[in-house]
């Protein structure tokens, strides 16, 4: 994809199940929102091949439109409207797409619990806070109960129980309405907890891609040992940590101090991954994913 003389998605390639949750992480600008554009059929991409429930986004029509649901990252102010007002008349617009199979559209009081609005229902537009137009958009985007559900930054505003709350709804559209979500997210902890798939853009490449815990057996290959020998202070990357602290302390005893064993997060692989990608190198020497941890040899314990 470029914008004029800038190209700004490179290869993107990318495969999504029915039901499935995916997460697309990316530090600023690496190219989620141009992605996630382009697949609902706001953006036309310069290149490429996109299929989105079997259509290309680019030519889909109001039939196609009605099985998609967005979530833009950016609000669009409907200030005067009562809430559960403005929700009916949007909703309405998908009745004509109901099917046997599919009813469209939701309830609006259903709606307005699920998202966490049942007491605001009655408020204009306008008068919701920050997070509560959020919750708010978030209704607007599945009010035509959508197979394919794009989510750009969701949770922005979120205090800690509308994000949850938010999780539970998210697995529920996943697990029981089999709803196909690809949302965009900062939060690391919320895309490990949600997502099915986590696929990290870095300079509008993909550089992983794989489920959260392919990433986390990747975290567990690398962890930090800490000690002193002889008042001396000591720091060894290792696989093993358990292997090499036994090691460690077959080879020095009681000689070994304040010890400390630190695992790597998914934030230090997720920004090993992304300072890799952006500086060019291969993969800032973690083990490719799901491959075994390298043990350490004792003799390194020393050196
Ligand atoms: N309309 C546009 N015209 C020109 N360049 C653009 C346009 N929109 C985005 N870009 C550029 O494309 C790149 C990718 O932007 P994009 O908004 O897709 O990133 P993002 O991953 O969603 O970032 P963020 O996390 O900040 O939302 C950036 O370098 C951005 O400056």
């Amino acid at each position: 994809m470029t914008y004029g003389a800038t190209t700004v998605l490179h290869g993107v390639n990318l495969d999504v199940a029915r039901g499935e949750v995916v997460a697309l992480l990316g530090p600023n600008g690496a190219g989620k929102t141009t992605t996630i554009e382009i697949l609902e059929g706001f953006r036309m991409r310069s290149a490429g091949d996109v299929r989105v429930l079997g259509t290309d986004p680019a030519r889909g029509d109001e039939t196609w439109r009605a099985r998609v649901g967005v979530v833009l990252q950016s609000w669009r102010d409907h200030a005067k409207w009562p809430v559960r007002a403005f929700l009916a008349h949007f909703g309405s617009l998908y009745a004509p797409y109901s099917t046997a199979r599919v009813t469209r559209p939701r309830d609006v009081d259903e709606l307005l619990a699920a998202v966490g609005l049942a007491e605001h229902g009655g408020k204009r537009v306008g008068q919701l806070s920050g997070g509560q137009r959020r919750r708010l958009d978030v209704a607007v985007g599945i009010v035509g109960r959508p197979e394919v559900l794009f989510l750009d930054e969701p949770t922005t505003g979120f205090d800690p129980e509308a994000r949850q709350e938010f999780h539970e709804l998210v697995r529920t559209l996943a697990d029981a309405e089999d709803t196909t979500i690809l949302l965009t997210t900062h939060d690391l902890d919320e895309a490990e907890k949600l997502a099915d798939r986590i696929v990290i853009l870095a300079k509008g490449r993909i550089v992983a891609d794989g489920a959260p815990e392919e990433l986390a057996r990747r975290v567990e290959s690398t962890a930090e040992v800490r000690w002193t020998l002889d008042g001396e202070r000591r720091t060894s990357a290792t696989g093993t940590p358990t292997r090499f602290v036994r090691e460690l302390f077959e080879r020095y005893g009681d000689a070994v101090d304040k010890l400390e064993v630190r695992r790597a997060t998914l934030e230090d692989t997720y920004l090993a991954m992304v300072h890799a990608a952006e500086t060019g190198g291969d993969d800032a020497g973690l083990p490719a994913l799901g491959a075994p941890a390298e043990p350490v040899p004792a003799a390194e314990v020393a050196s």
